[in-house]
C-alpha cells in the first residue's frame, strides 16, 4: 500500500574518507587508472584554477603560499596556471625542510622557467600583505603530521592578520583533517576552503569552522572502484539523495496510500510548537493526520490547520492520555509536550505499546534524559531529534571536543540502535549501523525557535508513508534544510521564521 520500504540510502551519499584513506585512495588511483602522480597533481591544480577562475578575475593580484610537500606542489602549479591565464601572481615558498616532495620539485622547474619564486627562511622575508591580494594558501595540506611551528606558524599568523580573502588548497595550512588541533595551534582562516574529491571530517565540526570557512568540492578523478570498495563511517547527504525520492504519485493512489501519521504534543502556551509539526507533516504528504494535544489546543489546532483531526485530552493544559495506537502509520511525539509527571507516564505507557519505529523530540527526548531505562524500550530505528543541548542530556555527559562527540553520538545510537539526529549545522544523523551522515542543507537563519518543531513533523509525515526510518531522517534533515534555504533567500536569514520553512517545502 504505501510507497516506500526498504531502505534506499545507500547509493547516493558521498564518503567521507580518513587523511590515510585519502593516500591510498591516490595511490589506488595512480596504480590502477593508471597515471603518473605529477599528472594527478596536474588534474587537482587545474580543477582549484578552474573554481577560482570562476569567481575572481584577472585584476585581482594573487599571491600562493606554498609548502615543500605535495600541497605545496599544487601551489605551484597553480601559480603556473594562473600566470598563464595572465594573472597577476607572486609565488612564495616557506622553506621548512631541506627538501621538497618529488612532485613539488618538478614543478618548482616548471614554474621557475616562466616567475621569479621568492623563497621564505626568515620572518624577514615574509611579504607585507598591504594593498590585499587574494591569498591561495598550499602551505600545508592533508599531510600535516604536527602543528605548524616556527617560521611556517609565523607566516599563517601574518596571512591571518592580513584582511584579505585566503583560499585553502584542499585544507588550511595547520588544521588536522580528522583529529582536534589544540586551541594553541596556528591555523589559516580561511575565506573558502576548496577540497579535492571528498570533505574533510573536520568540515563537519563546529569547533573547525573558523578554519574551514566556505567550503566546495571539486572533482580530480579519483578511482571511483575504490571508493565503494573501502568502508567507512562518514557520509555527506548532498543532493543526489533527493533523486530515488522524487517519484510521481501514482494516478489511482488515494489518501489512504499515503499513511495516517499521529503527532503527541503541545502543552498550555506551547500549543504553537504542535502546530509547525502538524502542518510540515501534512506538507511532507502524509494522506492524513491526527494531532494529540490538551483542550486548550483544541481550537487553536482547527482553527489553524483544517487539514488535521484533532484528539483532544481531557486534560485542559497538557497531554495525559494514552492514544490507541492501531490507526496509525507513524507517530511522532514531543514539540511543546511539557514533562509533567502524568505526561511521563502517557509516554512511558505509550512506549511499550509500540511495535515500530516511532520520533522523539524535545520534551519526549527529555523525559527519556531523565528517565533512561525507557531507552531500552523504544523501538530499533526510532528516530530521536535532539540539538546538543538535549543530547547532552541524554547522554548524562558531555564532551571535551567535537570528535568525541561524534564518538559518543555513535555510541548511544549504536548502544540502544536508534537513529539520533544531532541537529545543527551540517546535522549529523547517526545510524545504529554505526555509521554517521552529515547534512548539506540548511542556513544560520533556521536558528529560530519552531525550527526543530518542521523537523519533527516532515521525519514523522515521511515514516508514516511507509519510509524506511533511516531514509525518512537522512532524507526529511536533507529537504527540511533545502526549505530552509529556499526560505532564506526569499526573506534573508534573520527574517525567516519556522512556518517559512514549511512554506518552502517541495518535494
Ligand atoms: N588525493 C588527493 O586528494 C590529492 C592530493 N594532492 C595534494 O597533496 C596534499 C597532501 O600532500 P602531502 O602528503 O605531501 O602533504 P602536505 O600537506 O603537502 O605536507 C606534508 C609536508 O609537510 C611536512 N609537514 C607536515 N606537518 C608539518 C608542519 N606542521 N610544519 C612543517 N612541515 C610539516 C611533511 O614533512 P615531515 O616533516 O612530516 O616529514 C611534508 O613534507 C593534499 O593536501 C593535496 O593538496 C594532490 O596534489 C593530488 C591528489
Ligand atoms: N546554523 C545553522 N545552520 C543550519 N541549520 C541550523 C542552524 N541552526 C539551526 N539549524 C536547524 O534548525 C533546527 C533547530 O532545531 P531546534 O534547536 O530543535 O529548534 P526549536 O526547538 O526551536 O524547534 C534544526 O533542524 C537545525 O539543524
Ligand atoms: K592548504
Amino acid at each position: 500500500m504505501l510507497t516506500f520500504g526498504h531502505n534506499m540510502l545507500k547509493s547516493f551519499r558521498m564518503n567521507v574518507f580518513s587523511v590515510s584513506q585519502i593516500r591510498d585512495w591516490d595511490a589506488f588511483t595512480i596504480a590502477h587508472e593508471p597515471i603518473h602522480s605529477i599528472d594527478l597533481m596536474e588534474r587537482a591544480s587545474s580543477a582549484f584554477v578552474r573554481w577560482f577562475c570562476a569567481r575572481f578575475d584577472d585584476r585581482c593580484p594573487v599571491i600562493v603560499f606554498c609548502g615543500m610537500g605535495n600541497n605545496g606542489g599544487d601551489g605551484l602549479a597553480i601559480s603556473r596556471m594562473l600566470l598563464q591565464k595572465c594573472y597577476n601572481v607572486r609565488t612564495c615558498v616557506v622553506k621548512h625542510s631541506p627538501k621538497g616532495s618529488a612532485d613539488f620539485s618538478r614543478n618548482l622547474e616548471r614554474l621557475e622557467s616562466l616567475t621569479a619564486i621568492e623563497w621564505i627562511e626568515t620572518a624577514a622575508d615574509i611579504p607585507t600583505l598591504l594593498s590585499p591580494p587574494i591569498v591561495i594558501d598550499a602551505l600545508l595540506g592533508s599531510g600535516l603530521s604536527r602543528p605548524a611551528e616556527g617560521l611556517m606558524a609565523e607566516v599563517i599568523q601574518r596571512i591571518n592578520d592580513a584582511q584579505t580573502p585566503v583560499i585553502s588548497v584542499d585544507i588550511a595550512a595547520g588544521l588536522f583533517a580528522d583529529m582536534p588541533n589544540a586551541p594553541s595551534d596556528s591555523i589559516i582562516k580561511p575565506t573558502h576552503t576548496v577540497a579535492f574529491q571528498c570533505p574533510k571530517l573536520a568540515f563537519f565540526q563546529p569547533q573547525c569552522a573558523e578554519f574551514v570557512g566556505e567550503w566546495d568540492i571539486v572533482s580530480i578523478g579519483l578511482s571511483e572502484k575504490y571508493e565503494l570498495q573501502t568502508p567507512t563511517s562518514y557520509f555527506y547527504t548532498d543532493a543526489a539523495i533527493i533523486e530515488p525520492f522524487t517519484k510521481a504519485r501514482k494516478k489511482y493512489s488515494h489518501k489512504g496510500s499515503f499513511g495516517h501519521a499521529l503527532l503527541i504534543g503541545g502543552s498550555y502556551g506551547k500549543i504553537g510548537s504542535i502546530v509547525l509539526s502538524a502542518k510540515a507533516c501534512l506538507r511532507s504528504g502524509a494522506g492524513l493526520l491526527t494531532v494529540q494535544a490538551p483542550q486548550c489546543g483544541y481550537d487553536i489546532i482547527q482553527t489553524s490547520i483544517p487539514e488535521a483531526m484533532v484528539l483532544p485530552d481531557w486534560h485542559w493544559r497538557i497531554n495525559t492520555a494514552v492514544p490507541n495506537i492501531e490507526p496509525y502509520s507513524a507517530i511522532g511525539i514531543g514539540p511543546g509536550m511539557g514533562q509533567d509527571p502524568q505526561t511521563l507516564l502517557m509516554l512511558r505507557e505509550l512506549l511499550t505499546l509500540l511495535t515500530s519505529p516511532i520520533v522523539l523530540d524535545a520534551d519526549a527526548l527529555n523525559l527519556l534524559s531523565k528517565h533512561p531505562d525507557m531507552l531500552t524500550i523504544l523501538p530499533k530505528n526510532s528516530i530521536l531529534t535532539p540539538h546538543p543541548k538535549e543530547l547532552q542530556r541524554l547522554l548524562g555527559q558531555s564532551w571535551k571536543d567535537d570528535y568525541e562527540k561524534l564518538t559518543l553520538l555513535r555510541d548511544f545510537s549504536q548502544k540502544y540502535q536508534l537513529i539520533v539526529c544531532l541537529k545543527g549545522a551540517h546535522t549529523a544523523v547517526a545510524l545504529p549501523d554505526g555509521s554517521i551522515h552529515f547534512n548539506s542543507t540548511g542556513n544560520p537563519g533556521m536558528a529560530t525557535g519552531g525550527s526543530g518543531d518542521v523537523l519533527t513533523g516532515i521525519i514523522t509525515g515521511l515514516l508514516a508513508q511507509g519510509m524506511h526510518p533511516t531514509d525518512a531522517a537522512v532524507f526529511g534533515v536533507f529537504q527540511h534544510g533545502k526549505a530552509g534555504d529556499r526560505a532564506a533567500q526569499k526573506c534573508t536569514q534573520p527574517a525567516l521564521i519556522a512556518s517559512d520553512i514549511i512554506n518552502e517545502m517541495r518535494w
